[in-house]
């Protein structure tokens, strides 16, 4: 499949003199064209640090400067709350424009903004709250209790897939198709999931999606009046998005389901992406929305970009290559003119310990060197890796800032005090109310939650509702932890967000809690965080009670409103108030939401200067001039989950050129003989993507295929292996049919079907067989560990 027509327009006459801005100045030729595209929809489909980000920004900046669009009439999407903050901090360097009134944000934020403002019609209360996954699977959890659903038949964590993936697709439990028994249960289940969290209050990160597409799509008025308003949309990290994303934005630009154009939409919408960077398929994401773009948005124009300004040669030719063994790509090169740079290193250690230990090293060093910790980064592929590589760092008193993992604010303790500012602001949350009714402990049990939950469900209420159906003990303790609830709303009258959050950790009892708990002072600490974090939200968002909405006439008086229905409000304040009642949102409930949106991309102590640590999915879009990729090895890069199926490789490969691509000067890789991980030693191979690189690009700062003590069976590599010429696992020994279990050769005194013994796994059967000489492995399945590959250089197996 070829994107690329015969019209590629990165020629097009840019319609405005490009001299005339300095903020053209340093740009090539394709950037230039792209940055100063006339009005009309385009798709800019690039490779790695080519700059698409950066002609995002700067075509957002050019826009308003020469005068085509005001800052309202422009809808931004990026990938993550980080990569927005990151536009907008560019954007004011580049230009003086209040970049708060413009609408740049995740899918999901922006989603937040509009049901905000059109709660009403959303049918949403107004200080709907926002679950997220934690809270969902939990409320999931609840439901399945309460309806005596089996969690083995249906584990709640798929039912939560389930849903998800429903909304994803645009789907309402009536639109879903059934096909089974297990099926009509799943579609229940997320019937009563939509019921309860209405009831609630509450809505998932999914339905922020899926509700204000149905907002748009539901009243005219609205719809027209954001198409007539955002007259340049444009997306950042289009391959990524899913088929929901897609047709919310298909809305707002004007294009009806059957392809026609509303007239109301005269908008232009630049989609940038790369679709080797396509790595959110487990989510939904859909890189056929980049062709189906091209043609329903009958896209006129297809720019490349292909000189990469990040990274060295080696680094390049090394992602390059790596991308190259994949089948399913539209093709695009990448160039760059920096030299060759410094090769890529490659280290084999025998633990994941010693792993950590030389990374700490080599930091070490790079800090010597002059290199700022800021600029190492380190990325693994599953999150699980990152403890040990932690415990090294702290050990060596390295500072270190992990991203995604365990957030802040997903951290038990915090999310227990937002649980109880959360049912200040809504005390139907029944989520938040399961959360903290029985913490810090008082009395409550079990038995009497069921009770509590029984009588709320029969009476048709919430939780906070029902507690004078209980009798008892257990009665009055529900009901004073009520009257405490309601009594604390009533002190946070008048005062300030930083006073509320601390009456909250007064009164709660959970700062007290704490101090008793012998491991509490790191937790207290915690709390602590949260106060600064909300008063900086207040200081540097401005959200505070005193901060003043600001008049934005602008957008009224811009020839791009023309057509502007004057009664809709002209949202550019995240805390505009309500066209028809004046309210606003209060401060608190602002908060929740930004706590509950800010997904982990940002945590506090920014500007320290600290090693990063993230997953290979957290650094998209990313680029430090240090990276270290760890954990390359079989079943952990490519992932165990991923690599028996032909799209599953073919994503894991994608991932590695997301790694690779994120280095500017310096890139490591690294992979070990054995590694703990979930409470197993394994024994892995090296990653067979190595085998996929240049191997003039690397330097092996270990002998090649090193350490592996001599195998069980001392045997001599030679049986046939599935890998072609080049060595590699060709694209073509993964295309349908796979790759049969090879025949064992008899030096080895292993065959399929054989049982051994391992002296952890105990008793196993050989399965299959693959590889030679050193990288010689057995799959073998182990009744009591399920099935496993070995390698057999390592593994200390015999016959039985
Ligand atoms: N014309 C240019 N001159 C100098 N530096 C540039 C130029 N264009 C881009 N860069 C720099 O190259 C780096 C990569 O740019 P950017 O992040 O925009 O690339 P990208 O295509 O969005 O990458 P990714 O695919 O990883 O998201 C940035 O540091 C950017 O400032
Ligand atoms: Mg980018």
């Amino acid at each position: 499949m070829s994107l690329f027509g015969s019209h590629d327009a990165s020629a097009g006459a840019p319609s405005f003199p490009a001299a005339a801005s300095p903020l053209l100045a340093n740009l090539n030729p394709e950037q230039l064209a792209a940055v100063t595209l006339p009005v009309g929809n385009a798709l800019i489909l690039a490779g790695a640090g080519s700059g698409k980000t950066r002609v995002l920004t700067t075509r957002i900046a050019w826009l308003m400067q020469t005068g085509q669009v005001s800052p309202g009439g422009i809808l931004a999407v990026t990938f993550t709350n980080k990569a927005a903050k990151e536009m907008m901090t560019r954007l004011t360097a580049m230009l003086p424009v209040n970049v708060r009134g413009m609408w740049i944000g995740t899918f999901h934020g922006l989603c937040n903004r509009l049901l905000r403002a059109h709660w009403k019609l959303a049918h949403l209360p107004s200080t709907f709250q926002i679950l997220d996954t934690q809270d969902q699977l939990s409320a999931i959890k609840r439901l399945m209790k309460q309806y005596n659903v089996d969690d083995e038949r249906f584990p709640a964590k798929q039912t939560q897939w389930f849903i998800a993936g429903a909304k994803e697709d645009g789907l309402r439990p009536r639109d879903v198709e059934v096909r089974s028994d297990d099926d009509r249960k799943k579609v229940e289940l997320y019937q009563l999931y939509e019921e309860q969290c209405q009831r609630e209050g509450v809505v998932d990160f999914g339905e922020l999606m899926l509700r204000s597409y149905e907002l748009l799509r539901d009243n005219d008025a609205v719809r027209e009046h954001y198409q007539r308003r955002f007259r340049h949309i444009m997306i950042d990290e289009f391959q990524d998005t899913n088929r929901l994303q897609y047709a919310w934005i298909k809305m707002l630009s004007g294009r009806t389901a059957e392809g026609r154009f509303e007239p109301s939409g005269h908008n232009s919408v630049i989609a940038v992406g790369d679709d080797d960077q396509s790595i959110y398929a487990f989510r939904g994401a859909r890189v056929g929305n980049m062709a189906d773009f091209v043609r329903e948005f009958d896209v006129q124009r297809q720019i490349k970009l292909e000189q990469n300004y990040r990274s060295f040669g080696n680094i390049l030719d090394s992602a390059n290559a790596l991308i190259s063994n994949n089948t399913k790509r539209l093709g695009k090169s990448l160039r760059t003119e920096q030299g060759p740079g410094e090769p890529v290193r490659v280290y084999e250690s025998t633990s994941d310990f010693a792993e950590a230990q030389w990374m700490v090293e080599e930091m070490r060093q790079l800090a010597r060197e002059g290199i700022d910790r800021k600029e190492m980064a380190v990325l693994y592929r599953s999150n699980a890796q990152s403890r040990v590589i932690e415990t090294a760092l702290f050990n060596a008193a390295v500072p270190y800032r992990v991203y995604g993992g365990l957030r802040f604010f997903e951290r038990a303790e915090i999310k227990h005090a937002l649980a109880y500012l959360r049912l200040l602001e809504n005390k139907d949350d029944d989520t938040s109310f399961l959360r903290v009714v029985n913490f810090p402990p008082r009395g409550i049990g079990a038995r009497s939650i069921e009770q509590l939950q029984d009588a709320a469900r029969a009476a048709g209420h919430s939780l906070h509702d029902a507690v004078s159906a209980v009798g008892g003990k257990a009665g009055a303790n529900l009901s004073a932890f009520v009257a405490k609830i309601d009594v604390l709303r009533e002190q946070t009258v008048g005062i300030s967000l930083r006073e509320i959050i601390e009456l909250v950790l007064d009164h709660s009892g959970l700062i007290e809690h704490y101090k008793a708990d012998r491991e509490g002072a790191d937790r207290i600490e915690n709390l602590e965080e949260l106060v600064n974090a909300a008063e900086s939200f207040v200081t540097q968002e401005g959200f505070g009670r005193d901060a003043v909405a600001l008049p934005v006439d602008e957008l009224r008086q811009s020839p791009a409103s023309q057509g502007l229905d004057p009664s809709l409000p002209v949202i550019d304040e995240p805390l505009a108030p309500d066209a028809e009642t004046g309210e606003t949102l209060s401060p608190l409930a602002a908060f929740l939401t930004h706590a509950a949106l800010e997904s982990g991309d940002n945590q506090a102590q920014a500007g320290q200067d600290a090693v990063q640590l993230m997953t290979v999915h957290a650094a998209k879009g990313l680029e430090f001039d240090c990276v270290f990729i760890t954990g390359m090895e079989e079943g952990l890069f490519p992932h165990e989950n991923s690599m028996s199926d032909f799209d599953g490789l073919e994503e894991e490969r994608r991932l590695m050129y997301v790694a690779i691509t994120r280095a500017r000067q310096r890139l490591y890789m690294s992979h070990s003989q054995t590694r703990m991980l979930h409470g197993q030693t394994r024994y892995n191979l090296k990653s067979r993507f190595y085998d996929e690189l240049p191997e003039g690009a690397l330097k092996w700062l270990t002998p090649k295929n090193q350490g592996f003590a001599p195998s069980a069976f001392g045997y001599g590599g030679g049986y046939a292996t599935s890998r072609g010429a080049g060595g590699g696992y060709s694209k073509d020994s993964f295309a349908s049919p796979p790759v049969p279990p090879q025949k064992a050769a008899p030096s080895h005194g292993l065959r399929s079907g054989m049982q051994v013994f391992h002296n952890k796994f105990g008793e196993g059967t050989v399965v299959s067989l693959e590889g030679s000489g050193d990288d010689a492995r057995a799959q073998i399945n182990f009744p009591r560990h399920g099935v496993k590959w070995l390698a057999l250089s390592v593994a200390k197996l015999t016959p039985v």
